[in-house]
Parts: C-alpha cells; structure tokens; sequence
C-alpha cells in the first residue's frame, strides 16, 4: 500500500545530529516577463495569509481583474531592476547571504548547513528542506528574512514549513524565529549602513524610514507589524543620534483600495520637498534585501515624485544584502537561536590521507550564546558610530 509520506531510508540508530539554517525570503518571478509575473502573482496573492478577504469573492476579483492587468505592469517595473546575468536582485542577494553565512559559519568552526528557500516561486520552502534533509540536516532552524513578525510574511513562511513536515514520516527537529526588529547587531547595521553613506555622500537634510505596508484591518486584528516596525525606526534613529525632527517613518507599497499603514511613503516624501526639504535621504530598513520594492518603487518613483515636487537631492540607501555587519547579525541569530542544540566541529574535507589525525577546531560540542561571542567573525565589525554631529551636508 503506498504511503501518505515521503520515501526516507532507514537510518541505522545513533547517527549524527547535524544542524542546517534555511533563509526564508518572500520570493520573486522566474523572469520579468508577464506570465512569469502572472504565476507569481498568482501563487502569492491566493495566500490567505496576504490577502484576507473571503475566498470566493477574492478569487474572483484576482483571477477576473487582477492577473488580467497587473502582471503586465508588474513586469515592465521588474524589466528595470532586473540583471543580465543575476536575474531578480532579491533572488542574488538572498543567495549570497546563504553563501556568505555558509563560509562564515564553517571559517568559525560550525559544521552548519546553510539554504535559502522562497515562500512564492523557487526554490521552495519544500524543496530546499528536502535537500536539507538529503544531507543530512536534523535540526533545521528557519529564520526569515523579515526582521518584523507579520502573519502577511512570518507566519506565512510557518504554514510553508509546516505543511511540509506534514509529509514527512521522520520530521528534522525545527526551530522558527519570529522577529528580531529590536535585534543590536539588525539595528547596528542598519546604522553601519546610513553612516556609510553619510561619508560617501554627505548626510541629507531628511532621513526617511519606508517600510512595506499591511492593510490597518490587520493591524486591528492583532498584527505586531506596525509597533515593530516603529521600534526598529526608534532604536535606529537613537543610534544614529538623530532628533526625532530629522526623520520619518512611512510605509509603502500600497496594494488596492482598502487603507493601508500611513503615513505613505511617496506623499510624505512630496509634503516634505513642498516644505522646503530639500535633500532626503531613504532607507528601507523592513528590506534586508534590494528587490523590486526598494530600487523601482523607491529609486525610481519616489525619487521621481520627490523632485518633481521641488526637492533637490534625493538619495537612496541600498538595502543590507551582503554588508558584513548584516551577514555578522544573521550569524549571531543563528547561534543564540539554535543555543543547546549539538553541533559538530567543521573539519575542511581532506585532500590526501593525512598522516596523524588533526584536533578538531573549537568549538566543542555543544555551543551556547556565551559561546558565539568568543568566536570571531572573519571580518570583525566595529560597533558603528553615529555621526559626532547631526548637521546637514552643504548640498541640503
Ligand atoms: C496584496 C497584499 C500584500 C501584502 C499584505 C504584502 C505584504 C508584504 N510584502 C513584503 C515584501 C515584499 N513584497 C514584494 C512585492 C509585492 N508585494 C505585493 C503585495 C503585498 N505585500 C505584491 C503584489 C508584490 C509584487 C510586485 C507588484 O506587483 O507590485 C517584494 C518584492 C519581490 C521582488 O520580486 O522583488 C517584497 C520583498 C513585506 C515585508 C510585507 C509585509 C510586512
Ligand atoms: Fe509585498
Ligand atoms: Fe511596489
């Protein structure tokens, strides 16, 4: 009789635990083209996590309105952040954060697996955890890639991991972190990121904080969203030690007609160049990754609004991507969030048969938080620092 379960093989008992990290991102089409662009949509937009209207109407309005007009529009916008050669920029950097997490975690002496999966289109959330399993893996923490829980997105990637082990006979231990908006090493690269950009390009008169939005009925139903988002906006703002005068927070993204966070990113960015602002400079702090959101909705129409409204300067802040002290936060989730689950020592695969067997590195086998702030990451951060003083460059 054939299984409701996946096929797995039968372990001999006493086999090694090994422990994986999978980065959930939301996921982004095969290729900026409409139908890639209609699938897409197609697969997101049926989550009733995102959309939250009852599903007989909403099928209808999505499938007789919606995915008729948008994916055409949709991929025009993508057709512009798009690469050559790396394809969608949220899909490259969320692949080089898994790579340079992989190397960072194995230079210290972690024998981590380290994957990225995509809630909407691929690699799949489901996929990548049977690869994970494949190799190995026992203990599979899932850290998404938003650092403020919504149900629209964290959760979202929950149900993902959660309908998968659901086919699974022999389930890996799992671990899920829901948030790290008020993380220090989140906040402090956020900061490392504005500073740097101050130096490169002087600072603006403006700082503007743009997160995605959520519908209100969302957050009148219980969504931390908002609050969470204003606190990462408040612990970067006293980082960087900037009035609460010299920025705002918005939210962009709006989708429909229903009312969404405010204030919106694009009027305030207006109200601000009609107020006599003139240089602002944005951050997407909600983003770890640059994607269609932050380069198309906030480089190009934003940027376009802000000046066509009378504003001078217009600077962008690219989102984390594969800044070290971003990568260094995500090591540091990873190790307080899987603090008491056995690790192996990593030993770098031999090349000859060597004579004498080698000590294995640090650490033992068991790691804890202690632990993690003994071990050195291949480029130590400094703690960045906020500019010594909060005056506008000359270009303001
Ligand atoms: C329909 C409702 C939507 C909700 C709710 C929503 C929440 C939400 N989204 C992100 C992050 C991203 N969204 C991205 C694109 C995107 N978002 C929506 C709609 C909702 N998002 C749509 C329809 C799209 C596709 C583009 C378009 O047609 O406008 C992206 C970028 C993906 C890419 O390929 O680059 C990200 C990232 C968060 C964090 C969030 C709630 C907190
Ligand atoms: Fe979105
Ligand atoms: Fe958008």
């Amino acid at each position: 009789m054939p299984s409701r379960f996946a096929p797995e093989p039968t372990l001999p008992a006493g086999q090694p635990e090994r422990l994986a990290v999978l980065l959930c991102n939301l996921g982004t089409p095969d290729a900026p083209t409409p139908s890639a662009v209609q699938r897409y949509l197609a697969e997101f937009l049926s989550d009733d996590r995102v959309v939250e209207i009852p599903k007989p109407v909403w099928k209808l309005i999505l499938h007789g309105v919606i995915l008729r007009k948008r994916p055409k529009e949709s991929a025009a916008k993508y057709a512009t952040v798009w690469d050559a050669e790396l394809g969608s920029p949220l899909l490259h950097w969320t692949r080089r954060q898994a790579e340079i997490l992989q190397e960072w975690m194995q230079g210290a002496g972690y024998d981590v697996l380290v994957g990225f999966a995509m809630r909407y289109g691929k690699p799949s959330i489901a996929k990548q955890l049977d690869a994970l399993k494949a190799q190995g893996a026992t203990r599979i923490l899932i850290l998404p890639l938003y650092p403020q829980y919504s149900g629209t997105t964290t959760a979202s990637v929950c149900d993902a991991v959660y309908d998968w082990a659901k086919t699974q006979r022999h389930i890996p231990e799992l671990r899920f972190v829901h948030r790290y908006h008020n993380d220090p090493g989140y906040i402090q690269a956020l900061a490392q990121r504005v500073v740097q950009h101050w130096q490169a390009h002087g600072m603006g008169r403006h700082l503007v904080m743009s997160f995605h939005g959520v519908p209100e009925r969302t957050r009148d139903l219980g969504d931390p969203y908002q609050s969470e988002c204003l606190e990462t906006a408040r612990l970067l703002a006293e980082c960087l030690g900037l009035p609460q005068e010299r920025f705002t927070v918005t939210f962009q993204s709006r989708f429909g007609k229903a009312k969404w966070l405010e204030p919106y990113t694009e009027p305030s960015l207006v109200a601000l160049a009609q107020a006599g602002i003139q240089g602002v400079d944005v951050i997407c702090p909600g983003f770890t990754s640059d994607c269609l959101e932050t380069l198309e909705e906030i480089g190009q129409e934003a940027r376009h609004a802000y000046l066509q409204a009378g504003g001078k300067q217009f600077h962008f802040i690219p989102c984390l991507n594969d800044t070290p002290h971003w990568i260094d936060a995500l090591r540091t989730l990873t190790l307080r969030h899987t603090a008491g689950w056995p690790v192996q020592p990593y030993t770098a695969p031999v090349q000859e048969p060597a004579a004498a067997p080698e000590p294995a590195p640090a650490p033992a086998a068991e790691h804890s938080a202690a632990a993690e702030t003994a071990q050195a990451a291949p480029t130590a951060p400094t703690v960045p620092a906020a500019p010594s003083s909060a005056q506008p460059s000359t270009e303001a």
